[in-house]
């Protein structure tokens, strides 16, 4: 269950924490959630502060709404212009709809006081109020089918935008909470941020202008009736009322809510539990369903039906409480009742000469029923347009996001050829901290080696000592906190990234597999060449992969996680063993009625395969430009045979490159290393070759006895 869910915090305008157990603060409790209101944000000092700042924002955004207006009259003008005179339509047609029902009206008064009906003028009229209609509608659809349209094209557009903006980031400026919460607020609606913007930008506009030429054509009708203003007036009592009551409603204001009922917490983490795929395995192996539903059971009754509210339900409820007991709520009847009561009163306290007439009373009463919604919707749109140009500029904003992995000069290398034959390392002092890492917790600490082209290095040692972190800083994921790593004798900060990235291939402990076909998850290795076929086979087989996937029904072309699900329903059980659309039937999902399919689920070590697999990809040929392999546990989850055969690949692979390996193996691999690095308390504790290194008789020789003797 999600907190943040429970804790819908809403920024406050003062700047002390929310504290529920303060004076200010309103508690009330409906079934097992309790609601705190802080009383003070409701101060009118607050709310205008907050009208200021959120112009200010607004104005800060405006050049970007500007930016974004001129993206859409490019990608699309004609239909733009279609839009908008389709909304400036029917925008105007509510106020021409009023003024002809008025005179039909007039016309129908006319006809009751002098008992003739002028036909022709009637049946003028009555057209020009049906093709306000019939006008409406067409307007309508053409608004709809332009922004279907723009809607595309913006989404098309930004989308590429976004996914560039999101691509360039390095891996600690992705890791920043402040840029995520900046990326989210982007992404999370649904990358349409931009035409959402603009169309929330133009109805506003419209609304403007619809109670504008309401307002005007009212008061042109009425112009003549002496009490018919006052009547408008009162008649906009109610809606006015209605409002301000809504606006000033408490869900705006700082509140918090919190669930202290450990019984209602249970079950909602048996009902998880019960849901959940992935609890499934342990539920039934556990044998413990009777457990769960007796518990259930209990906590159930032990809640009972009035306490049994989710959050959205409460909040809901309390909102009830108060709108019934309020007295304001009471007023909001009486204002409704107000024109015909104050239409009353002047009829009789001048029954011989009514100020006004009965009609001028019908079109106001219909005047304020059609003004109610657009005022009512231009006033919350107004409060949201600044999100709206916040949001906008925020979508600009997310490309200009700098990296904290900051970009060299300098080409590598400066000979091609010699690359070939291995590239050198040093690490000279380096003392690395993770972004985020309070205090002194180093992940390495005045760090020295050097290794030479051509070489193969094993890093050895304890988990967590830092072996991993120093591949991550040889690929600059990260830069060191202190010190200085050289690569060909040049400081590595000074080379061009993608040069450095594009001469070094690498397998991470943590690897991960690319929602893509296997084909393209190993072709990507070597994005030159990933359309190779004969090439992405050869990596396959390298990596010793190559009978799992012609294993598959799929073969290369398998998705190992489907991006894009299937649905269905109702699926006859028959198809039970078979396929649809080539991929087989979840029938776990099916009785939900909307299904997805079946992941095709591999081992650890096959896993692996295919990540070395990639990684064989990068390093395939003469022409690949790499000189320098890192190997993070590449064998770890490999059996002892496909351990030996990819040592034995490897070998063969890396001619003269250099390689650097991370392991917890000691033996076939570390006595053929050109250097050791033995590792603990995130620092080389010994270096040397597997001959030296046991003879020195230090923490090495003794892990490496330990290791051996458990053969012995
Ligand atoms: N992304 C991260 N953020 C914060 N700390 C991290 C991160 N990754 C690793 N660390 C910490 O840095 C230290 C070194 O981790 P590293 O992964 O380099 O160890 P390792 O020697 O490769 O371990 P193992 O043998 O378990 O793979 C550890 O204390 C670890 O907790």
């Amino acid at each position: 269950m999600s907190h943040k869910r429970n804790f819908p915090l809403v920024e406050s305008t003062i700047d002390e924490p929310f504290n529920p157990d303060a004076d200010y603060v309103r508690h009330t409790r409906i079934g097992v959630w309790d609601f705190y209101e802080d009383l003070r944000h409701a101060s009118s000092v607050g709310k205008s502060w907050k009208i200021v700042e959120r112009f200010e924002e607004t104005l800060v955004s405006l050049p970007y709404v500007t930016r974004t207006i001129r993206t859409i009259l490019s990608l699309s003008f004609p239909v733009m212009a279609l839009y908008c005179m389709a909304t400036l339509v029917t925008s105007l047609m509510p106020a021409a709809a009023i003024h002809y029902s008025g005179q039909l009206l007039f016309v129908v008064q006319e006809a009751i006081e002098s008992r003739t009906v002028d036909k022709s003028v009637l049946f003028h009229v009555l057209f020009y109020r049906i093709m306000c209609t019939v006008v409406t509608r067409f307007a309508n659809l053409a608004q709809n089918w332009a922004a279907i349209r723009i809607a595309a094209r913006m989404r098309t557009h930004y989308t590429e935008h976004i996914l560039l903006a999101h691509i360039r980031l390095d891996l600690p400026t992705y890791g920043d909470p402040s840029v995520r919460g900046q990326l989210n607020s982007v992404v999370s609606s649904r990358s349409n941020v931009a035409w959402v913007g603009i169309r929330s930008i133009i109805s506003t506009i419209s609304t403007i202008i619809q109670l504008v030429s309401q307002v005007s054509v009212l008061i042109n009708i009425l112009k003549d009736q002496p009490d018919s203003i006052l009547l408008a007036l009162v008649s906009f009592a109610d809606p006015i009322w209605s409002w301000f009551r809504r606006s000033s409603q408490w869900r705006g204001g700082v509140w918090a809510a919190t669930c202290r009922n450990i019984d209602y917490i249970r079950i909602q983490g048996l009902k998880a539990l019960v849901d959940g795929d992935h609890y499934r395995k342990e539920l039934i192996a556990g044998n413990i369903e009777e457990y769960v539903v007796n518990q259930f059971m209990a906590a159930q009754g032990r809640i009972g039906e009035d306490g049994d509210l989710s959050f959205h339900e409460a909040q809901q409820e309390m909102h009830q409480r108060r709108e019934t007991f309020s007295p304001l709520s009471f007023l909001h009847n009486v204002l409704g009742e107000l024109p015909q009561v104050v239409f009353t009163l002047r009829a009789v306290q001048s029954p011989r000469s009514i100020p006004v007439s009965l009609t001028s009373l019908t079109i106001i009463r219909q005047a304020v029923g059609a003004f109610t919604g657009p005022l009512i919707s231009l006033l919350s749109q107004t409060a949201s347009i600044s999100d709206t140009f916040a949001s906008i500029r925020q979508l600009y904003e997310i490309i200009n996001i700098e990296n904290q992995v900051k970009d060299g000069t300098k080409p590598f290398p400066e000979n091609a050829a010699k690359v070939k034959s291995g590239i050198s390392i040093e690490f000279r002092n380096v003392s690395f901290k993770y972004p985020g890492v309070e205090g002194d917790r180093y992940a390495i600490k005045d760090v020295s080696f050097k290794i030479d082209a051509g070489q193969l290095c094993v890093i050895v040692g304890f988990n967590g000592s830092g072996k991993s972190t120093i591949l991550k800083l040889l690929n600059r994921l990260y830069d060191p906190t202190d010190g200085t790593i050289f690569i060909d004798g040049q400081d590595i900060k000074t080379l061009k990234l993608a040069d450095l990235r594009r001469c070094i291939s690498v397998l991470f402990q943590d690897y991960t597999h690319f929602p893509l076909s296997i084909k393209e998850n190993i072709g990507i290795g070597d994005p030159l060449h990933a359309d190779d076929e004969d090439r992405i086979r050869q990596a396959a087989e390298l990596g010793g992969a190559i009978d799992i996937i012609e294993g598959l029904p799929e073969g290369f072309d398998t998705f190992l996680q489907r991006p894009v699900r299937d649905y269905y329903s109702g699926i006859p059980a028959g198809n039970r063993g078979q396929s649809l659309f080539g991929r087989s039937v979840d029938f776990t999902k099916v009785k939900r009625r909307v299904g997805k399919t079946q992941q095709i689920e591999l081992s650890g070590g096959q896993m692996q395969k295919l990540a070395v697999s990639r990684t064989f990809m990068r390093s395939l040929g003469d022409d690949s430009g790499v000189g320098l392999l890192l190997f993070d546990e590449p064998s770890a989850s490999l059996d002892p045979t496909a351990e030996h055969d990819l040592f034995e690949r490897l070998r063969k692979l890396r001619g003269s490159k250099t390689m650097v390996f991370s392991s917890h193996r000691f033996g076939q691999l570390t006595k053929s290393a050109d250097l050791i690095l033995y590792m603990g308390s995130s620092t080389v504790l010994e270096q040397g070759t597997h001959t030296e290194l046991v003879k020195q008789e230090g923490g090495y020789a003794k892990m490496y006895d330990l290791q051996a003797s458990a053969f012995r």
